[in-house]
């Protein structure tokens, strides 16, 4: 085709249609028995026998779980005290839902091209999270664009450098480059300042710090591992259905290498959380098959800790700007993505609200449709901001407490997998971190970042 695909376009295999009904679905549902893929779909899609999403079906389902992550996991609600450090944004994988990436050559020593992304240095990546534990942040999540010059470590840049055709491998020498990432183990190490929690190296990635070799999944997390990486970020999952991957990432590994990578993770001992990426080209088929791969992993390893539901963020992305779609899920489809995700992932305890893609207001509404955890104050946010998402970088204490106290929820901080939790007492002061290294309660914001903050939401002056 020399014109880019369109929604039209798009036939799959996988469609919505089933031999349930909603009625036995939900039934099934309340009455806690494991659901089907079939079943899924039907609570998704709110009933196959008729188009659109019936509303007062929808509320049924929102209910079911609601009342589900009550018998789970009680009135809590959990959130944690992170920093994201992404650590460069040179990538050419190509992912069609992708603004977080800028070409890896505008990265170069040799160009003409100012680039608008960053690299940062093991050193940088250091001090930058060393200032945050410094502010009693205890989990760090680095996620990143797969930069050319990345290796694993010294053998595999040994390995890499006598390659006879490295761009074959997406390789390039460092020398080349503005800015070096050094290894990925240099940056786990670099990061893993005072014991801080380092939740690093998605499959993606950890396939990135593989290339050219026939090392084993499980032989690139030892490594990373043994030089500070604690769990794994289970993102670069999107839809877990190749017909769906082959259109929106066809530069990624497919799902049985997303798959392989964090069975292998699990393997070596780390913890894991796992994500779907929705509200683009796929169906509720897709969805629901997503699940069950999810459910089918935890099965067999027991080590996802939290279900993460990732709204895709439309605005600046190929996907939308070549009309292969026209917007994103809609809040109805977020709601019954929750509910279902709540409902069908009976071995997967916590399912996480995250307020960078639903906003303070919608993300507060789903703890009451299934989701539990409110996800963390992150500091620092640029994916969801480069594809066009508004709903800024962070979030204090201060305001997770407010906002949970505002639903008649309990606010409780976590460590990244669920073990250690404090109750915060809203009355109590400072509210600010404690549970981390150097857990003196001070403010997660500097001084200069709170005036700035007040002076941007202060009313103006007439
Ligand atoms: C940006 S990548 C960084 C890590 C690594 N390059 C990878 O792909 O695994 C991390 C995740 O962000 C999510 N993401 C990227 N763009 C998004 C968008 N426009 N809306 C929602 N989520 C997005 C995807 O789920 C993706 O796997
Ligand atoms: N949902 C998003 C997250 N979630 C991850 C959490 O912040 C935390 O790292 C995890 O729960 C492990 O403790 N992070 C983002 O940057 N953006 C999101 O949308
Ligand atoms: N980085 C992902 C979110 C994420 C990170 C870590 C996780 O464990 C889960 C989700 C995003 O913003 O889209
Ligand atoms: S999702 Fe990850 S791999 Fe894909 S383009 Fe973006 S940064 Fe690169």
């Amino acid at each position: 085709m020399d014109r880019p695909v369109t929604e039209a376009d798009l036939t799959f295999e996988h469609v919505p249609e089933t031999d349930q009904s909603f009625e036995n679905a939900l039934a099934k549902a309340r009455d806690g028995d494991r659901l089907t893929v079939d079943d899924a779909i039907e609570l998704l899609t709110t009933g196959t026998d008729s188009g659109g999403i019936d509303r007062t079906r929808k509320e049924r389902v929102l209910e079911a779980a609601d009342r589900r992550r009550a018998e789970t996991v009680g009135e809590e609600v959990t959130f944690i005290a992170n920093l994201n450090n992404n650590v460069t944004t040179a990538c050419n994988v190509g992912c069609l839902f992708c603004n977080f990436k800028d070409a890896a050559h505008t990265f170069e020593r040799e160009t003409e091209i100012e680039t608008a992304g960053f690299t940062k240095t093991p050193d940088e990546s250091r001090e930058i999270v060393a200032d945050a534990v410094e502010r009693g942040i205890y989990e760090v999540t680095s996620v990143s664009g797969l930069h050319p010059a990345f290796a694993l470590d010294d053998d595999h840049r040994e390995i890499l450098e006598a390659h006879p055709n490295p761009k074959e491998v997406n390789y390039k020498s460092p020398e080349l480059y503005e800015t070096s990432p050094g290894t990925y183990t240099e940056q786990m190490a670099a990061m893993d300042v005072d014991g801080v929690h380092v939740h690093s190296m998605t499959p993606e990635e950890a396939y990135h710090a593989r290339r050219g070799t026939d090392w084993s999944y499980e032989e690139i997390y030892r490594r990373l591992r043994d030089a500070g990486l604690d769990t794994v970020p289970g993102t670069a999952a999107e839809i877990l259905v190749d017909e769906v991957r082959d259109v929106i990432c066809p530069g990624k590994i497919d799902t049985d290498g997303w798959l392989e990578a964090m069975e292998a993770a699990a393997t070596v001992g780390l913890g894991m959380t796992a994500t779907i990426m929705y509200g683009h080209v796929e169906n509720e088929a897709h969805r629901a098959i997503h699940l069950k791969r999810v459910r089918d992993l935890q099965d067999r390893t027991g080590t996802i800790t939290e279900f993460v539901p990732l709204s895709f963020i439309h605005q600046n992305t190929p996907l939308y700007e070549h009309d292969v779609v026209s917007g994103g899920a809609s809040t109805d489809e977020d709601e019954l993505m929750i509910a279902v995700s709540r409902l069908f992932l009976d071995n997967i305890d916590h399912i996480q609200s995250s307020w960078v893609k639903y906003g303070d207001q919608q993300g507060l509404k789903m703890l009451s449709c299934g989701a539990d955890d409110f996800m963390g104050t992150i500091l620092s946010e640029e994916i969801t901001k480069r594809a066009g998402g508004e709903f800024g970088e962070y979030r204090s204490f201060a305001d997770y407490v407010d906002l949970v106290s505002s639903i008649g929820r309990i606010p409780v901080e976590r460590s990244t997998d669920y073990e250690n939790r404090r109750v915060i007492d809203p009355g109590e002061s400072p509210l600010g971190p404690q549970l981390g290294p150097k857990a003196d309660g001070t403010p997660l914001l500097t001084r200069e970042e709170q005036d700035a903050r007040e002076a941007r939401t202060a009313p103006a002056d007439d």
